[in-house]
């Protein structure tokens, strides 16, 4: 599946991210602060956003605008210093470590650019370890179709040394799609991937959306990854302060140079 093309379409157009009727996660005026004193960093600053139920939203900005901790506050990896996080009808902002391990077991995916699979076991037992650590019974109709839709059928006797780059990041995706988690978080999921594995990775992504209903938010620094993305989401100095969606990859070069016109310069 290829990202939306240039061709024969208006640009959409950059907007304010505005509330949502039914958002799978609702942030108000978010605000992370690192350290304290005269050490304080203000990573996050009121943030006020709706994360669209069974979509793909894709997080964009500078280095150091905050995208990391923004998704890591709303997956329950980082404690908030203020504002509220509703995933669905729970509270995230002011859990305890107990309750934010037992949200990110069971309501949570993720994907890291690094993968993190356990090498000494095969494809098939990194998928089912979720399950298997909890001593949950494995949804077989639900481990076959993820592991067809990911295309993993042959490769799940194999350990994660034996297998490509995007085949290891399939199977980081088929282990999270398997916990069925309310919203799976992909951290520059292709990061570490060749153009090829990477266009295979961001369609099973996007597979995941459109056949399994799953919401998707995914931090990315390429236009042609976000380009995948229902609504893409830009963060300049902790603030979320445009929203475009629909894009082509041209749009979010266009917005990315809106946004920051001395982006070109700095990946040139
Ligand atoms: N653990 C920490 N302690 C102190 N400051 C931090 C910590 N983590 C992040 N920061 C600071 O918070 C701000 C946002 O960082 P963050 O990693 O979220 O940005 P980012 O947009 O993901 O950056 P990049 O694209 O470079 O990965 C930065 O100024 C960063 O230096």
């Amino acid at each position: 599946m290829a990202p939306r093309s240039t061709s024969q379409r208006t640009a959409p157009e950059l907007h304010a991210p505005h509330p949502l009727p039914d958002p799978v996660m609702a942030v108000r005026r978010l605000t992370k602060i690192y350290g304290s004193g005269d050490m304080a960093v203000r990573a996050l600053d009121e943030i006020n956003v709706d994360i669209e139920r069974g979509r793909f939203t894709a997080i964009m900005g500078p280095s150091g605008s905050g995208k990391s901790t923004f998704m890591h506050c709303l997956a329950g990896f980082e404690s908030i210093t203020s504002g509220s996080v509703r995933l669905d009808d729970v509270e995230i902002a002011g859990m305890s470590q107990r309750a934010l391990t037992k949200l990110r077991r069971n309501r949570v995916g993720f994907i890291f650019q690094s993968f993190n699979l356990i090498p000494t076991l095969s494809a098939a037992e990194n998928i089912r370890l979720p399950q298997d650590i909890a001593h949950a019974k494995v949804d077989e109709d639900r481990f076959a179709a993820v592991v067809d839709a990911l295309n993993l059928r042959d490769r799940l006797s194999h350990r994660p040394a034996e297998l490509s780059g995007g085949q290891q990041q399939r199977v980081a995706c088929a282990r999270a799609l398997m916990q069925n988690p309310t919203v799976l978080f992909a951290d520059e999921p292709t990061g570490n991937l060749d153009s090829r594995s990477t266009e295979q990775v961001l369609s099973y992504l996007r597979r995941a959306v459109d056949d399994f209903g799953q919401t998707v938010v995914m931090v990315t620094h390429e236009a042609q990854a976000a380009a995948y993305a229902d609504t893409v989401l830009f963060l300049t100095d902790g603030r979320v302060v445009a929203q475009l969606d629909d894009p082509s990859q041209g749009d979010v070069l266009d917005a990315l140079a809106a946004l920051d016109p001395h982006a070109g310069e700095e990946r040139a």
